[in-house]
């Protein structure tokens, strides 16, 4: 396969929040890290006040208890460099030992009840994190599923935003500790003798510069290969996930999967190789420079004790505190600059959460649907009037899906009166589904009004138009749930204690059938990613699916060429029971076949969007239109065959 485009070039390279020169970094990490800080800061107090309160004074607590002992040790040094005999010198600096013990102690303990409450932090911060992101994402309408932005910017919330916001959660519980950390070490010497600061400085300089030149170098190597990860995780899951597993065997891709795999991962291990050699010079310069830098430390110590401007036992206690003050700085360094990378990601996570205006649960008070006699439904009283769909009009409906140039539906005018059962016919893409969902208060129109009873669709809560509708759609969803489940979510809330409901609407699709040769019949798990579930064909899961449309029972049914994966028999089933449904429901049936469409009051015929032709099956045949030049195609198919 030559010619093959690198694929560090082209759009994926780049990621979305444009890396800055690696030179700049530390410039950025300084002024990045407020505003990283910020928003995981304030998801920690929501998520785990208390734990997060715990950690501050922990660390606190901590911190002055390493000044305690800084202090403590220079009195067990005095004791110990004071002249007399050794075991006097011992006797006398045990109070001073003791309390260095107890100090010491009291750190260790702080810092073991650090790390119990930190780990309550980050499973909290994930758990309030996802809820809101997940409760953001069902709260957005339809229409923001079809717009390229909202959904990249979903899916970075999504994908990278939750795992980052937890690691810099982390991050910050680190950078907090190691500042303190630092802040106790760098007092403690100030208190002993002011000269010893720039000598702490002198000490932790080249260390610090180490720490920080490496994650520089890390910084850069993400903008290099972030790419290549996202393409490596695409194969990935071509390579190992069920659904694409049939169609590569039967393709014989696998060899081409392998090659893609290639492509984007030798470059990767390259990058990875490189950085960490980079890194490793940087660490060991710093090692160098640490050494030296130790040297001269202790050379300035030595000078410091000579001149007799500090006692010999403060200068021990100083270079105690130097290696502590290095290590947290070490820490610090890195936490920081962590955190302000991750902060980017954060910063996707909480530009989605305000990109969705109303992100509340949809339906928090949604009962588990798995429970066969879950009879819990809305409290009485609570939230508006039932909406009656009534009389259905379209007043120059026109519909573009966000960012297309198409028009899908174009100036349709309509009315559907209560009981009627309209059919939407024309040929593919010509926008029956779309109008269907216009139809239904799926989508705003674009220019236009969809009035039900009068009421125009725009000015009703969604939800509460969704509740007036049954559909089933071409593609339903494939819940990984029990066979009960996948009916009862029709509509979870409804009280079905005995499961009469749940086998009415199973009876009429012929579900029934499909259910009674599972093993656990309705309680078998229809996955096969779990033990014990099991996978249906296309035409029991649609079964399933129409079952789970009856099973909704609203006053307004549409009805999406559901019966296209069935066989004969249920499809005959199907529109027997369609037809007793229809008695007392507004129903809007999409089909190609148009042998169906025979029986509907009216006949509604859609071409590039626009309504051409409508009327009963009889009155478009005889008008010679593209309809009857559409049944009369069909019916030459079919007496062929
Ligand atoms: N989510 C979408 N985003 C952008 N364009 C879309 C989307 N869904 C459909 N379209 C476009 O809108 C037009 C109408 O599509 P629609 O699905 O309503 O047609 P249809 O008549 O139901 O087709 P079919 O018979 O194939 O189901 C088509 O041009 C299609 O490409």
């Amino acid at each position: 396969m030559t010619g093959e485009p690198d694929p560090r070039e082209g759009a994926l390279v780049t990621p979305h929040w444009q890396l800055d020169d690696a030179d700049r970094a530390p410039r950025r990490t300084l002024r990045g890290l407020p505003s990283a800080t910020w928003p995981v800061l304030a998801m920690i107090r929501r998520a785990a006040p208390g734990p997060a309160l715990a950690v501050v004074v922990m660390q606190v607590v901590s911190g002055l208890a390493a000044a305690f002992g800084l202090f403590a040790t220079t009195g067990v040094l005095t004791e110990l460099l004071a002249s007399g005999a050794a075991g006097d010198r011992i006797v006398a600096a045990l109070p001073q030992l003791v309390l260095v013990g107890a100090a010491f102690g009291l750190r260790g303990a702080m810092d073991v009840g650090v790390a119990l409450a930190h780990a309550r932090i980050t499973p909290a911060v994930r758990r309030l994190a996802e809820e809101r992101l997940y409760s953001a994402s069902l709260g957005a309408d339809l229409a923001s599923f079809d717009d390229s932005r909202f959904y990249d910017r979903m899916h970075r919330a999504r994908d990278r935003g939750l795992f980052f916001l937890e690691r810099a959660a982390d991050n910050l519980v680190e950078l907090i500790g190691s500042l303190l950390g630092i802040a106790a070490a760098a007092g403690s010497l100030v208190v002993l003798h002011p000269a010893l600061l720039p000598v702490l400085l002198l000490a932790v300089i080249p260390d610090g510069w180490a720490v920080q030149r490496a994650a520089r170098l890390a910084y850069a190597s993400v903008g290099r290969t972030v790419a290549l990860d996202r393409r490596v995780q695409m194969v990935s899951d071509l390579a190992t996930e069920r659904e694409p597993a049939a169609e590569i065997r039967a393709y014989r891709a696998e060899p081409f999967v392998l090659h893609e795999y290639r492509v984007a991962a030798d470059p990767l291990r390259d990058e990875e190789v490189r950085l960490a050699t980079a890194q490793a010079r940087v660490r060991g310069i710093g090692r160098a420079l640490a050494g030296v830098g130790l040297a001269v430390t202790y050379v300035v110590l030595g000078l410091l004790v000579r001149y007799g401007w500090v006692p010999l036992a403060v200068a021990g206690t100083a270079v105690i505190a130097i290696r502590v003050a290095t290590t947290a700085l070490n820490r610090l360094v890195l936490a920081a600059n962590q955190l302000v990378e991750q902060g980017m990601y954060v910063a996707d996570y909480q530009d989605f959460l305000a990109a969705v205006p109303d992100s509340s649960a949809p339906d928090s008070a949604a009962p588990d649907p798995s429970a066969p006699d879950s009879a819990a439904g809305k409290p009485p009283g609570a939230g508006p009037p039932p909406l009656d769909p009534g009389r259905v009009v379209l007043d120059h409906v026109t519909f573009s899906y966000p960012e297309s140039a198409r028009t899908a539906v174009r100036d349709v005018t309509l009315t559907i009166e209560p009981g009627e059962t309209v059919a939407l016919v024309g040929e593919n893409g010509s926008g029956k589904t779309t109008l269907a969902k216009l139809i239904a208060g799926l989508y705003p129109p674009t220019s236009g009004r969809v009035r039900w009873g009068g009421r125009d669709l725009a000015d009703v809560d969604r939800r509460q138009a969704a509740d007036r509708v049954m559909m089933v759609l071409q593609d339903p969803i494939r819940w990984p749930h029990t066979a009960r489940v996948n009916v009862r979510v029709g509509r979870h809330e409804r009280p079905d204690p005995a499961g009469a409901a749940v086998r009415s609407a199973a009876g009429q699709s012929g579900a029934d059938e499909v259910v009674a040769g599972l093993p656990d019949e309705w309680e078998t798990l229809l996955s096969k990613q779990f033990r014990g579930g099991v996978e249906l064909s296309g035409g029991q899961w649609q079964r399933l699916a129409v079952a789970r449309g009856l099973y909704r029972d609203a006053p307004l049914l549409i009805w999406d060429e559901p019966t296209a994966p069935l066989d004969a028999k249920a499809e005959f089933a199907v529109y027997e029971s369609l037809r007793a449904l229809a008695a007392d429901r507004t129903v809007v049936l999409i089909t190609h076949r148009l042998a169906s469409v025979r029986h509907a009051d009216r006949i509604l015929l859609l071409h590039e969007g626009e309504l051409v032709e409508q009327g009963t099956h009889a009155a478009l045949l005889a008008a010679g239109g593209r309809y009857a030049e559409l049944y009369e195609l069909q019916s030459r198919m079919y007496a062929d065959a």
